[in-house]
């Protein structure tokens, strides 16, 4: 078996109750679904310039999840072409009738899974945006999220990226159910903007998800510690999807994360290609927020978070 499984160290109390270890990936099936729980897997995978190549690495991965008992599977930011101002235009599809989305359509119904499919760069009319798409196990696609922070910064002897060069970003929050668990959906860059991952809680979110790519100057400093916070502060689950590290070009940090409602790390990968999986139980939202309260403490007469008027 190729997938490599880590084995997760958790919290005492909740490794008893709600997260379940992995030595290998012989799981069987009926673990896929049990109350508000379910096993994920987060597919970090090598991405070049190929695209052809890029697709079928990536149904043979999700064949292979499926194999380990994965009832969601989610891909990384551009998992389907290499991550660059320069790439956007020429690798952008149409949505949902472009090649790439043939595939993760083709991919959740072949092996009866939610499927989210990581980023495309999308084309709409004469505009391109960073786009997500979610697939039932019917193969339909149940969500579409464009990412709504453009990933512009300037870090002198670091890095300068300017994807609004190329891009437009998307203006709506987009949520998705399985069962009574209802997910939100947010790409890289939107992970350091605390005010969106509150607007998915205030809606009811207890898993976020964030396809992304931070960098070799970013990630080892802020990767981990945005997911925490966002985690933390919300009192949800968080996974964030890298793809694997690459040689040339944009070079992706890696680490592809689940954390926890308490904040706590309780997968991470590597920086090489590499699936984890984490069998997750969304009553331990619950849990904390009975816990600690901070949502009906919160001081709304003073500060409040809202969706803006449009
Ligand atoms: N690539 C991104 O969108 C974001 C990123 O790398 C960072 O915030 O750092």
């Amino acid at each position: 078996m190729l997938l490599t499984v880590r084995y997760l160290k958790c919290y005492k109390h909740y490794l008893a109750q709600h997260i379940k270890s992995f030595a290998n990936a012989n799981f069987s099936t009926q673990a896929t679904m049990m109350n508000k729980g379910f096993r994920a897997a987060l597919l970090q995978l090598n991405v070049g310039k190929d695209r052809t190549s890029n697709l079928e690495n990536a149904v043979d991965h999700i064949k292979k999840a499926k194999e380990g008992g994965a009832k969601l599977v989610a891909l990384s930011e551009c998992f389907n072409s290499p991550y660059g101002v320069k790439f956007f235009n020429e690798y952008a599809e149409n949505i949902p009738d472009g090649p790439s989305c043939k595939m993760l359509s083709k991919a959740a119904k072949d092996n009866s899974i939610y499927l989210v499919g990581g980023t495309i760069p999308e084309r709409e009319d004469s505009k391109l945006f960073n786009t997500c798409t979610v697939w039932n196990p019917d193969g339909e696609m149940i969500a579409k999220y464009r990412k709504m922070h453009l990933f512009d910064i300037d870090i002198p002897g670091g890095i300068t990226f300017k994807e609004s060069d190329a891009l437009s970003a998307g203006n709506e929050l987009v949520t998705f159910c399985i069962d009574d668990i209802k997910i939100g959906l947010g790409i890289c860059y939107d992970l350091r903007f605390e005010e969106l991952a509150k607007l998915y809680r205030l809606q009811g979110c207890e898993l976020l998800i964030y396809p992304g790519a931070f960098n070799m100057t970013t990630g080892p400093l802020h990767w981990e510690l945005v997911q925490r916070s966002r985690a933390l502060d919300n009192q949800l689950f968080v996974f964030a999807i890298s793809p694997a590290r690459g040689e040339q070009g944009y070079i992706a940090w890696g680490h592809s994360q689940i954390t926890n409602p308490w904040g706590k790390v309780i997968a991470q990968a590597g920086h090489a290609e590499e699936t984890i999986f984490c069998d997750i139980d969304l009553a331990q939202c619950n849990e904390v927020r009975q816990q600690i309260p901070i949502y009906p403490q919160r001081r709304t007469d003073i500060y409040n978070t809202v969706l803006a008027k449009k």
